[in-house]
């Protein structure tokens, strides 16, 4: 599959911040590429280094040209914060940014892409902030581009927005566009993203398919349980036990054993309060490769606010006796 976009070697600095540090990427065509990292860890300016809008040491190759040299039409770019005129409805923005391009798509097509037929004549300061960000990326999609950079397209914006705005893109990959999202909520793009890139400090940390990611950094599904029980009937039981004050965590227990490792807690006799069962997530990845947890790195309220739909978020279950 040939790449959409490359980056080798790419170093943006603005003044002594060195934003993007020495990072390589390459996204098949056709594929969603999702580029995570916490507030300042320079993912908008590697999108910018991208789609040829700031100068940057290194290579860039973006539909097999320098970016700059790239036909406008054949990008979609929604920056992160990007306002259009407010008094202007769904379909006369679509209508108003269709006229900046010799060709573009028919309004309403894309009026019903981005699922705002409802909301087709309603100003755009008149939405809610889940349909505004739909008809920001309808903006970019007038052009009908082959490549989609979204700098964190569902930040600020509720749950079910979140959630239509994941489909909407699922639907755009599975079209054939090209998407580099970029994101600081770990559940999207484990959800989204054919293959992720952390980012922390400008510097590339790690990158691969989500679950190869998680399988190689993350650690294991464990079974925690409160109890101040021995660990040695679960031992004899054939699990992997740690002990520590207050609690056993057996390791390697997977979502289907956790049925055989209640059982055992029951064979062995073992009074308990509750047990907590974790699979490790890319939030762990992150945590093993930068001794920090992600959460803790500045990320925005907004971005914290998850459901407990996403795979990601299935990470933890609690369960009291
Ligand atoms: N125009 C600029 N001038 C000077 N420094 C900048 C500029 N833009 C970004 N920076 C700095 O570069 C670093 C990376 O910022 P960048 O906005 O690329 O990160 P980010 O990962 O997109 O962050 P966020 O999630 O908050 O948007 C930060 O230290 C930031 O302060």
């Amino acid at each position: 599959m040939d790449a959409a976009v490359v980056a080798e070697n790419v170093t943006k600095r603005y003044g002594d911040t060195v934003a993007v540090d020495d990072v390589s990427v390459s996204v098949p065509a056709g594929t969603v590429f999702g580029l995570i990292g916490p507030n300042g860890a320079g993912k908008t300016s590697l999108v910018r280094c991208l789609t040829g809008t700031t100068a940057y040491d290194g290579d860039v190759s973006l539909l097999g040209s320098a970016p700059e040299q790239v036909e406008r039409a054949r990008i979609g770019l929604l920056p992160q914060s990007f306002s259009p005129p407010e008094r202007l409805t769904v379909r006369e923005l679509f209508g108003y940014y269709a006229n900046l391009y010799d060709e573009a798509r028919e309004v309403d097509s894309v009026v019903s892409e981005v699922g705002l037929e409802d909301a087709a004549d309603t100003w755009y300061e008149e939405l809610s902030g889940g349909q505004q960000r739909r008809a920001c990326v309808g903006i970019t999609l007038v052009n009908d581009p082959d490549v989609l950079f979204l700098d964190e397209p569902t930040t600020g914006i509720d749950p079910t927005g979140r959630r239509d705005l994941w489909t909407l893109i699922e639907q755009l990959a599975a079209e054939g566009t090209t998407v580099f999202l970029t994101s600081h909520s770990m559940d999207e793009v484990e959800r989204l993203a054919d293959q992720v890139a952390m980012l922390a400090d400008g510097r590339m940390i790690a990158e691969g398919t989500p679950s190869a990611l998680v399988a190689e950094h993350g650690g294991d599904s464990r079974l925690v349980v409160r109890t101040e029980a021995n660990a040695d009937p679960l031992a004899d039981a054939g699990f992997r036990v740690e002990a520590s004050a207050g609690r056993l965590t057996l390791h390697g227990v997977d979502a289907t054993r956790i049925d055989d490792a209640v059982d055992a807690l029951a064979a062995a006799g073992i009074d308990y309060e509750s047990f907590t069962w974790t699979q490790p997530t890319l939030e762990d990845v992150y945590l093993e490769l930068t001794g920090r947890s992600f959460r803790g790195e500045g990320v925005t309220a907004a971005a914290t606010e998850q459901e407990s739909t996403a795979p990601g978020d299935a990470g933890t279950a609690e369960v009291e006796r």
